[in-house]
């Protein structure tokens, strides 16, 4: 299939069916990065239709309001910013603000993120340290400012990191690796540190998913993941759209410091090399 149809239409966010109850978001105020595509905007339509009011952020304007336009025009409690998750002095005042636009906050939905596929030994400086700040710092700068602001003000909070599945590391992609890593050990730290304040976090790792994201992969190599699991499939954003309404939500009350994974059994299951693999894996 080409990479270039994979994500979900509007239409299919706007109608897709849930477990969760139509009301079952009401009064939640959610904040999601990178809401404008993908995994995110999945989020976003269907916690606004559980009853949230959704904020999503992300760099590109645009990009914001094509994706608020259709679900404000169904009536749902949506709104944007944009943001670049990596610079923490807009990261604090995105946060004064919408503390102020939202009257307060429950629940941040830190998606944005990504990389680029090449060799570890081939990376630059560069290349690694855009992976990292835009994955871990960035990620870190939204989650400490949050929090500051439920400690301040004496209020639950809760996180939800999207990371991506590393029990084996991924050939192609060890600057990911590394910053989700970071992400999923500053999660079980802070999970402990911040359960006094109210403060859950939880992460959520998808496995290969046919979201607009996989744009970015050669259509050789999106050819090629669906064989990474058993199941032989990709996953949707919707599936993970549903796990972010189930740790979002109270149904997940006693549950912090955990990684959620979403991944077809994938990483339990055969070798994770998709694309480009060395000669060794030749029969002889
Ligand atoms: C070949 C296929 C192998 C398959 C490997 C397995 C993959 C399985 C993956 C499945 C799991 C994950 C899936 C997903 O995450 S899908 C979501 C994907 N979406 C994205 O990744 C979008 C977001 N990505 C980005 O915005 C950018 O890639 C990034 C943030 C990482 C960089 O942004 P930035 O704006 O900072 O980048 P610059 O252009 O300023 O470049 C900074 C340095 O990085 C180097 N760079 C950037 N792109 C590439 C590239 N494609 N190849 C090599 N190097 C790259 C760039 O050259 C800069 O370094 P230099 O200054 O040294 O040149
Ligand atoms: N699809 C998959 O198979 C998997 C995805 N993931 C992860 O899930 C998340 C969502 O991915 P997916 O929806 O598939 O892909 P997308 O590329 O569609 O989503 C990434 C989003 O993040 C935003 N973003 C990227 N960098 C920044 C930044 N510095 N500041 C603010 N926003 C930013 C982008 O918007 P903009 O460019 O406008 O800023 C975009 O909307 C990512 O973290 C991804 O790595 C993990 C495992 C598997």
């Amino acid at each position: 299939m080409d990479k270039e149809s994979y994500g979900l239409s509007d239409k299919q966010l706007a109608e897709l069916d849930t477990v969760f109850a139509s009301d079952s978001f009401s009064g939640k105020r959610v904040v999601i990065s990178g809401g404008g595509s993908g995994i995110g905007k999945a989020a976003a339509w269907l916690l606004a239709r559980l009853g949230a009011k959704v904020l999503i952020c992300g760099r590109s304007y645009e990009k914001l309001m094509a994706a608020i336009k259709p679900m404000q025009e169904m009536g749902l409690d949506v709104g944007c910013k944009t943001l670049d998750i990596r610079n923490p002095e807009k990261v604090q005042t995105f946060f004064d603000e919408i503390m102020d636009e939202l009257g307060g906050l429950d629940v941040l939905i830190n998606n944005a993120g990504g990389q680029f596929p090449q060799p570890a030994i081939d990376f630059s400086p560069n290349g690694w340290r855009a992976v990292i700040d835009n994955n871990l710092n960035g990620t870190w700068f939204m989650m400490q400012a949050a929090a500051q602001r439920w400690r301040d003000a004496e209020k639950p909070g809760n996180i939800i990191n999207i990371v991506t599945v590393i029990d084996r590391g991924m050939p192609d992609i060890a600057h990911t690796c590394a910053a989700r890593a970071g992400v999923i050990y500053t999660s079980k730290t802070v999970a402990v540190e911040w359960a006094q304040y109210g403060i859950r976090v939880n992460c959520i790792a998808p496995g290969i998913i046919a979201s607009e994201g996989m744009r970015v992969y050669p259509q050789e190599a999106v050819d090629e993941f669906p064989r990474s699991n058993p199941m032989q499939r990709f996953g949707s954003s919707w599936d993970i759209a549903q796990a972010c309404a189930y740790l979002g939500g109270d149904a997940s009350q006693f549950m912090t410091g955990e990684v959620m994974t979403l991944d077809g059994g994938g990483r339990l299951w055969g070798e994770l090399w998709p694309y480009k693999k060395p000669d060794y894996f030749k029969p002889s």
